[in-house]
């Protein structure tokens, strides 16, 4: 079985990203541990503070948060870094070429009942004299990623992983800490019969929207002529982890809740990173309306409507909103 180390010095042509995903892991590790440790450490619950989205931010989002960020300080090529967790970028290093964006804890809502969570990264090159303090050096198209990935807290601990060719999982061994090569050049399957939405929201969404999923409730007898079966996690690295194993659609559509926050998940740390793993599985991510990766970012916070997963579902559903 193959080192996550290992299989970066060999596949991965950039000693600089090679460190800060390995270095990455350090931090990832400590997470998982003190996941493991729960309520013994007293770490569920409500940090009683919100933030800078207006979210309530749970103690294990700041300390995630808090991890991954000291770590990626210390590695000399990052040289700022973005969370959903801090109100404004954080400048690291002078030298570092590279800016780390990431959700240190997604799905955290599910934390207190003990249900799967991730941590998802996105990776991109700073702008040479770039001012990695500001909101503008980070700014760029989600097709200039350079890596993305996250780590999939559940009963195991995963990384999934993609530096632009390809994407590759490995499992952490917790008897000696060490990530293994498990699957490699996973691929989507084009077509399913499984979708994932918050249904609770229908009212809200666009009509287009609800006409689509209308059409997918109402399987072989609806114009789409096949039966669906439906998942909701609350937690999106565990529904595209789902998708990056046996296919699917996952959807965060636009809606009209709260028109300040026209769709839920953030672009930059959220659907970016997920949109390369999932187009470089052979997949589709879009917003219903355009390529995610193709919008070009106003914000570090900014949101986005998504819907990716299995490429023929994902054109299925473009297709309602043309
Ligand atoms: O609670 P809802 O509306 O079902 O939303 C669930 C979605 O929100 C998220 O939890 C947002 O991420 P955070 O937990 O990082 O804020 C996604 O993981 C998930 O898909
Ligand atoms: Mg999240
Ligand atoms: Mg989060």
């Amino acid at each position: 079985m193959q080192r996550l180390r290992t299989f970066l010095d060999h596949h991965c042509d950039n000693e600089a990203v090679t460190d800060i995903i390995d270095g990455l892991m350090v931090a990832c590790k400590d997470i998982t541990h003190q996941l493991h440790l729960g309520s013994l450490a007293g770490i569920l619950g409500s940090a009683e503070q919100e933030n800078v989205q207006g979210e309530c931010q749970k103690k294990l989002d700041v300390i995630s948060n808090d991890l991954i960020k000291d770590t990626l300080a210390n590695i000399d090529a990052v040289k700022g870094i973005a969370s959903e967790e801090e109100d404004e970028p954080v400048a690291c290093n002078a030298n570092g070429d590279y800016l780390v964006l990431f959700d240190p804890l997604d799905g955290s809502s599910n934390i207190d009942v003990n249900v799967t969570v991730g941590t998802i990264f996105s990776i991109l090159k700073a702008a040479p004299g770039s001012d990695a303090a500001s909101q503008q050096a980070y700014l760029q198209a989600g097709t200039e990623q350079v890596a993305a990935g996250y780590v999939l807290y559940g009963p195991s601990t995963l990384l999934v992983l993609t530096v632009g060719k390809g994407v590759f999982s490995f499992t952490l061994d917790p008897r000696d800490g060490e990530f293994f090569l498990q699957r490699e050049n996973i691929q989507i399957p084009a077509q399913t019969q499984e979708f994932a939405i918050n249904m609770s929201n229908q009212r809200f969404w666009l009509p287009q929207m609800q006409n689509y999923v209308g059409d997918l409730l109402q399987g072989e007898e609806g114009p789409l002529g096949k039966r669906y079966n439906m998942r909701w996690i609350a937690s999106m690295v565990a529904e595209i982890h789902r998708i990056l194993t046996r296919g699917g659609i996952f959807m965060y559509p636009y809606d009209n809740r709260d028109p300040s926050k026209p769709g839920k998940l953030r672009l930059m740390y959220e659907g970016n990173p997920m949109s390369m793993l999932v187009e470089q599985a052979g997949g589709k991510a879009s917003t219903a309306f355009e390529n995610i990766m193709s919008v070009q970012p106003e914000g570090i916070h900014q949101r986005v409507s998504v819907v990716m997963g299995s490429a023929d579902e994902v054109a299925t559903a473009e297709k309602y909103h043309a």
